[in-house]
This record gives structure tokens, sequence and C-alpha cells, in this order.
């Protein structure tokens, strides 16, 4: 069953009517992770933020977001509204952008929390506590307390894990989460958000440049080039006998996880280093 099916999608800059990303086609199954491998202004943000309306005004698209087999593109404004956050998780790429610099990040997952459950303090406060500690966010009432230039990247990246794991979304889109990471944080997140797709059973669209993590959090990908989809399938048979060219050449440049990665990976992560 498909989770969500995306029909010949468009996306263009309203001004020029440049084509930013032409006739894409693709679905989630249910319960599967599926990437989105490609080069830096592929279109692979584009289309993730497409899928719940939040690319900027001056971006225009056309084609059906089927979720749950409701079409999200035709849907109203406010209705769409309701279901990014409780339905749709997105884990953008830089976690100092999605919180309000001027608040505590508390406010933010209270505000959240409250708008899709209508929870009260004492029990959106227990499940955040909850949550961040399965992600391992240390003292998870100072965390809420702080405000986001206080905590590290990866803290943040964390944060907003353990808030969809509060949310319970059918489907989690994280956008590189861990682009702006250093090597061991990028482990811990990507730990984390394995951890994520086990507890939630859900579905996940997950977009990177690092193949490696790719394969290691994937089952299915899409290779996307120039706004086009180049090349698709399971992620084993993409990697081993990759057809496009332009695949080809991105598993020979883009394969090889960091050696710092890869030596977490195999002792992993002592206490001492959280
Ligand atoms: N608001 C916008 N207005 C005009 N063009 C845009 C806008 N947002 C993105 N683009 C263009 O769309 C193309 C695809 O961008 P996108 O961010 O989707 O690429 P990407 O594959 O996610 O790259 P990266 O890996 O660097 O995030 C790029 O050429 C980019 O310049």
């Amino acid at each position: 069953m498909n989770i969500l099916e995306v029909e010949h999608l468009k996306v263009w800059e309203a001004g020029s009517g440049k084509s930013i990303v032409h006739e894409s086609s693709f679905d989630v199954r249910a319960g599967r992770c599926l990437a989105i491998v490609g080069e830096s202004g592929s279109g692979k943000s584009v289309t993730c933020r497409s899928i719940v309306r939040l690319n900027k005004s001056s971006l225009r698209q056309s084609g059906a977001i089927r979720f749950k087999g409701e079409d999200l593109n035709a849907l109203p404004f406010k209705a769409l509204r309701n279901k990014r956050g409780r339905q749709i998780c997105m884990i953008l790429q830089n976690g100092m952008s999605a919180f309000d610099p001027s608040c505590a990040v508390g406010v933010h997952l209270r505000e959240t929390l409250k708008r899709h459950y209508g929870w009260g303090r004492g029990e959106i406060e227990a499940r955040m506590i909850s949550a961040m500690e399965s992600v391992r966010l240390k003292n998870p009432l100072d965390v809420m307390n702080s405000y986001p230039y206080q905590l590290s990247g990866g803290m943040l990246q964390r944060v907003m894990i353990a808030l969809a794991l509060a949310l319970e979304p059918d489907l989690v889109i994280a956008d590189e989460p861990t682009t702006a990471l250093d090597t061991l944080s990028q482990f811990e997140v990507v730990e984390q958000l394995i951890g994520l797709r086990e507890r939630l059973g859900g579905s996940m669209i997950f977009v990177s440049h690092d193949l490696g993590v790719v394969r290691r959090i994937a089952d299915d990908v899409l290779v996307m080039k120039n706004g086009e989809i180049v090349e698709r399938g399971g992620v084993s048979s993409v990697f081993e006998q990759a057809r496009h060219p332009y695949t080809q050449y991105l598993i020979s440049t883009r394969s090889e996880l960091g050696a710092g990665f890869k030596t977490l990976m195999k002792g992993g992560v002592s206490d001492a280093q959280r």
C-alpha cells in the first residue's frame, strides 16, 4: 500500500516561468523509507517542500500529491496546515531555522503539541520528557528552557526528532537532517532517525548527499538530476546495478562514508562521548 503518491509534480518560478521540478511522479510505500539523492540544486528540497506546500511563495506547483488517498495540492490551506506536524512531520536541514530564535524551544514544542492534540501543560511536558530521553537528550527540562542558540546543531536535530516521536506522524520527511553536523553528531542523528522509524513503524522520506547513510537507512531510492528523476528502485539494486551514468557517477564519488563515521559505526559511541 502507498501512503503517498506524487503524480506529475511540476514546480516553477512564478516570475520567470523557469522550471525547477519537471513532471516528477513517485510513491512512498507504507512503512518504508524512500531516499532522494542527487547533487546540490537537483531539486530534492523543493520536491520535499512541495509535498506539504512549504515552498517560498515565489514558486508555483501543479500535480497531484495524494497522502492516504487525499490530494494535498487541492486542500484548502487551513486543512493542509492541520496535516503538517501531526500527520506529516518535517525534520529540516538546519535545526536553528526550525525554531523561533526569540523563544525557548519548549514554547515551540508546547504550541505544536497543544495545537495538534489539545493536551495540557503537564501531559505535554511528560510526553516531551519521555521523547527527549529516548533520543538521549539529557536534562529535558533544561533543554526545553533553552533558546535555540544555546543548543548545538546535533541537539536541535534531536529535539526535532523527539518532537516527531511525540507527534507520532504517519510520514516523516527528513531533509538532509545531518548536513550541518559534525561526524559524531551525524552518527547520533542517523541512529536516532533509525530508532524513530523503528518506534513509529512509519514511513519516511530521507534526503541526503551521503549515499553511505542512505544505504544504512533507506529501502528505496530516487536519483534526481536537474529537477528530474533519472533512476529509481530498491536501494541495493540501484546501488549495485546503477543504470544511469549520473547514478554511477554519484556512487563512485559519494558512497564512501567518512572514516570517522565508519569507526563510530563499528564501535558505537561511548557514554563519555555523548
Ligand atoms: N525560492 C526559490 N526561488 C527560485 N529558485 C529556487 C528557490 N528555491 C530553490 N530554487 C532553485 O531550485 C533548484 C533546486 O533547489 P533545491 O533546494 O531543491 O536543491 P537540492 O537538491 O535540495 O540541493 P541541496 O542539496 O543543496 O539542498 C536550485 O536550482 C535552486 O536554486
